[in-house]
């Protein structure tokens, strides 16, 4: 007689099935009510108004995701064509004109459906504070221009302003230390080196500073439940197209008519206008009163010639704080590792020297290479770059090296601290993302709560507890089990 299987009554069936069943629905409602949701992002759109161009960055971050770190990215950047809003001042119509064709580029990378509620902000920085020193009435048409502008825009258009420089340097801080990661973990933070085209910003924190010796030079930020006293310090004037202006009329001191210049190589001449040369604040008043209008700029070519001139628009004999970087300014010891961007990128990736960790005494020799380099060798060199960066390579240089070294005090031990960077994680380094973060209010103070468990553990969890609970309810149901059927007995 074919012997019974004691599992095969219709009950312990129909538990069996029931209980898969609870279990299959138990694991699917925690899979589907945990795990992240396909990826819906919002946007955010800042235009940089920088004094030599301005740039549309867009960013994004996963809409359910507001608050947590590291979310943030750049997803498109757009350049203006042509100069920064500041030189619009005599038609302030094409400023606003000028910002068109990134507006409809950012019509198509943002999706139409987020349009709307996409928040637009545009930052103006050194080029626009010179010009309000200069002429506010125009500083104030340009930005009217460009407000109506880009209210056209079906963008949610949050204002246009002028940020201080210490707003620049801090948003820098925040932005190179989000992209890192550094903020929501605690880390150690880097500092920020900015050189700008008119302005240019160092941030760092300084375990020496609390903000007391020189208050206007202190921001104190609480970010993800830690406290951050930070050092930054925007120098007006000090961007390096103002910097060679002032570096241009030290030198016309001696003598109008012509400049001989170490800055520019040898070979290089070019007839500039006095009254173009004069028109910034940076070095108004400052004018030959027997100038002609024109003058004859020439390269000589020499590196520690240059240095000299170089030094010559700092002041680094006046101080009435325990220390100072230059023009009286104080500055706490250094401390950490940097990320220098913007023009210090630029410059130092001309002169290949982005590596980490090159000594100074490189960039030293780099720099008089370059100097001395006439300047038709140099063009045959370098056929691919713009005359107006390459004309002026070892003026930057050299006053990289001069603000580095002489002005905020890097010595040959602590340059090498210094990372020359342009992005990080594909996001641009730069004052942008940080202010978009504070606006939106992205970074909260308090740490946020994170889940027990990741998402993966969390369902491993709940399946094996209802694996558990399965067995446990069918053991209990033991009394009902169907009796094993008795070996039948041969009498
Ligand atoms: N490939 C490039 C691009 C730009 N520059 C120069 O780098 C400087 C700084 O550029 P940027 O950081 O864009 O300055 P802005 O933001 O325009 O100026 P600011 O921040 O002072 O308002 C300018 O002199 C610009 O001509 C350069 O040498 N090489
Ligand atoms: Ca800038």
């Amino acid at each position: 007689m074919k012997e019974r299987n004691p599992w095969h009554t219709p009950l312990t069936i129909i538990i069996a099935v029931i209980g898969v069943i609870a279990i299959v629905a138990l694991v699917t409602i925690a899979v589907l009510q945990n795990k992240p949701l396909i990826p819906k992002y919002k946007y955010g759109i800042v235009l940089d108004a920088g004094s030599s161009h301005t740039a549309m960055y867009i960013y994004e971050w996963p809409a359910e995701k507001d608050n947590n770190t590291g979310r943030v990215e750049q997803t498109h950047c757009c350049k203006v064509s042509g100069s920064g809003i500041s030189d619009y001042a005599s038609d302030p119509k094409l400023a606003g004109e000028s910002l068109k064709a990134c507006m409809r580029d950012a019509e198509r990378f943002v999706p139409s459906e987020r349009h709307e509620e996409t928040p637009l902000y545009l930052g103006a920085t050194a080029g626009m504070r010179l010009l309000n020193i200069k002429d506010s009435a125009a500083s104030d048409r340009v930005f009217q221009a460009v407000s109506e502008s880009l209210q056209k825009s079906p963008f949610s258009f949050q204002g246009a302003r002028i940020l201080s420089g210490q707003e620049e340097g801090a948003f820098g801080w925040v932005t190179v230390n989000y992209l890192d990661d550094r903020l929501e973990q605690g880390l150690e933070t880097t500092g920020a080196l900015d050189l700008g085209g008119a302005s240019t910003q160092i941030s760092f924190i300084s375990d020496s500073f609390d903000g007391s010796e020189s208050p206007s030079n202190y921001v104190a930020f609480r970010l993800y439940g830690n406290d951050y006293n930070l050092y930054t310090h925007s120098f007006l004037c000090y961007g390096k197209d103002q910097a060679l202006r002032m570096a241009l009329a030290h030198q016309t001191q001696s003598g109008p008519g012509s400049i001989v210049d170490p800055c520019f190589n040898n070979g290089y001449s070019a007839v500039k206008n006095y009254s173009v040369l004069y028109e910034s604040p940076c070095v108004s008043g400052r004018k030959p009163s027997s100038a002609p209008q024109t003058f004859t700029h020439t390269g000589k070519g020499n590196f520690y010639e240059c240095q000299e001139v170089v030094k010559s628009i700092f002041n680094f004999t006046e101080c009435k704080y325990s220390q100072c970087s230059f023009n009286g300014i104080f500055q706490p010891t250094l401390q950490g590792t940097y990320g220098a961007f913007s023009a210090y990128y630029f410059v130092m990736k001309f002169l290949n020297l982005t590596d980490t960790s090159v000594p100074l005494q490189s960039v030293k020799e780099a720099l008089a290479r370059l100097c001395a380099t006439p300047f038709d060798t140099l063009k045959k060199q370098h056929p691919e770059v713009k005359l107006k960066f390459l004309n002026e390579y070892c003026f930057s240089g050299t006053y990289i090296f001069t603000l580095l070294t002489e002005g905020y005090n890097f010595t040959s031990r602590t340059f090498s601290d210094i990372k020359f960077i342009k992005k990080i994680k594909g996001s641009d380094a730069g004052w942008t993302l940080g202010y978009m973060l504070n606006l939106t209010n992205m970074i909260p103070a308090e740490a946020p709560d994170t889940p027990l468990l990741p998402h993966a553990g969390y369902v491993s969890v709940i399946t094996v507890i209802a694996l558990v609970l399965f067995v446990l309810f069918i053991l209990s149901l033991r009394p009902l089990w169907p009796r094993c059927s008795q070996k039948p007995q041969i009498v």
